[in-house]
């Protein structure tokens, strides 16, 4: 079928990371990085990945789910516990909403969005598998064809996410409740869309909901000779990084959110978070893992990642979300040892502290 807004191949060659994405995440998890019980229902072909990929998908998600569990601690010690939301936009094959209820973490609602394409394939996995289904609860409603599922707390709905007239209807289809502390996830996904789209979305998104969290997960970096050749290799499998030279370094990342109206905004690249950011204990339990000696091509490949999130609290839940600001707040109040990752003890800092923070 071909897209109002490009040709087949790149939306195509776009859903196609999907699989990727999901045969990598398969791959970690064999090898025991970390937990899913349901990805392997979205993979095919099992195929193992090289010791880098996986280690660089296990920092994705350690990172992500560290910034979404503070996401849903948010606000939980005040009088007035708030139902929160999550909607995955671009949400692909991701298995959260599966792992989420198993941990008893489940927020009320979670909407995943992605292509027709994309949906109808993840509904009909969804139906195939009982262990899937019967997580949807009693109350659920598949639709393979139209690629469309509804239940209490999840929602799957196809729109492309260059018609935000379409988002709009799907929320409202999904019952989504904009005032309601809602993240809003977009990892590998608005670095395929052309910048004046990704823009408008961040534009959207930050105007429709006054207490969210947006987490992008995007590549970064694009002029020196690792970034040239990561923009090579996309294009010339049909899928070109349309963003990266829009923001092609962290404060532009930061900047897209407050040039279009969030309150606050962080970035950081992927090798800080790694080193810094992820639960030493785990980390040093996946670096036994694997053999690994591409020491210095894990620095320059994480380095040309990142995590940028613009942050909306009309509430005041989310005041010190964040990798720094959390973990200075909890420097301050004592509940941890400043030690740097060399183990040299710090002076304590107060939240928040990143460098690239912008108000
Ligand atoms: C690299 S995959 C990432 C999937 C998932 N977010 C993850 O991290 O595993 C990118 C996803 O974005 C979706 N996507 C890209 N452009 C889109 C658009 N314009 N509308 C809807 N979905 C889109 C693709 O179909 C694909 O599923």
């Amino acid at each position: 079928m071909e897209s109002s807004h490009g040709s087949f191949s790149v939306d195509g060659a776009v859903q196609a990371t999907n699989d990727e994405a999901s045969s990598s995440k398969l791959s970690c998890v064999k090898k025991g990085y970390m937990q899913d019980a349901y990805i392997q229902y979205f993979v095919r072909k099992p195929t193992r990945r090289s010791p880098i990929i996986n280690r660089g998908y296990y920092a994705r998600w350690a990172s992500i789910r560290k910034l979404l569990l503070q996401f849903l601690e948010a606000g939980s010690s005040s009088n007035n516990q708030h139902k929160k939301q999550i909607v995955s936009l671009g949400a692909g094959f991701d298995t959260l909403f599966f792992q989420l209820q198993d941990e008893n973490h489940a927020p009320h609602l979670v909407l995943e969005v992605d292509f027709k394409e994309v949906t109808s394939k993840k509904a009909i996995i969804i139906d195939t598998y009982e262990p899937l289904r019967a997580k949807l609860g009693s109350n659920s409603d598949i639709s393979k064809e139209q690629g469309k599922i509804f239940s209490d707390h999840y929602k799957l709905l196809p729109a492309d996410l260059r018609d935000l007239s379409s988002l709009d209807l799907i929320l409202d289809q999904a019952n989504i409740d904009p005032s309601l502390p809602t993240l809003i996830l977009a990892e590998c996904v608005l670095i395929y869309l052309d910048p004046d789209v990704s823009r408008a979305l961040v534009q959207w998104a930050g105007k429709k909901f006054p207490n969210s969290i947006f987490i992008v997960y995007e590549q970064i970096h694009p002029d020196d000779g690792f970034g040239r050749q990561m923009l090579k290799n996309l294009e010339s499998r049909g899928c070109p990084l349309l963003g990266l030279h829009d923001t092609p370094t962290l404060e532009a990342k930061i900047r897209r959110f407050i040039d279009h109206g969030w309150q606050r905004s962080e970035a950081l690249d992927m090798d800080v978070i790694y080193n810094q950011h992820i639960d030493q204990k785990d980390r040093k339990r996946i670096e036994r893992l694997e053999l690994f000696d591409e020491f210095e091509e894990w620095h320059i490949l994480q380095e040309h990642y990142c995590i940028s999130y613009g942050i909306n609290d009309q509430l005041g839940i989310f005041s010190c979300f964040g990798f720094q600001s959390r973990e200075a707040k909890e420097l301050s109040e004592g509940k941890k040892e400043d030690i740097d990752i060399h183990g040299r003890r710090q002076s304590p800092i107060s939240c928040p502290i990143n460098p690239y923070t912008a108000q």
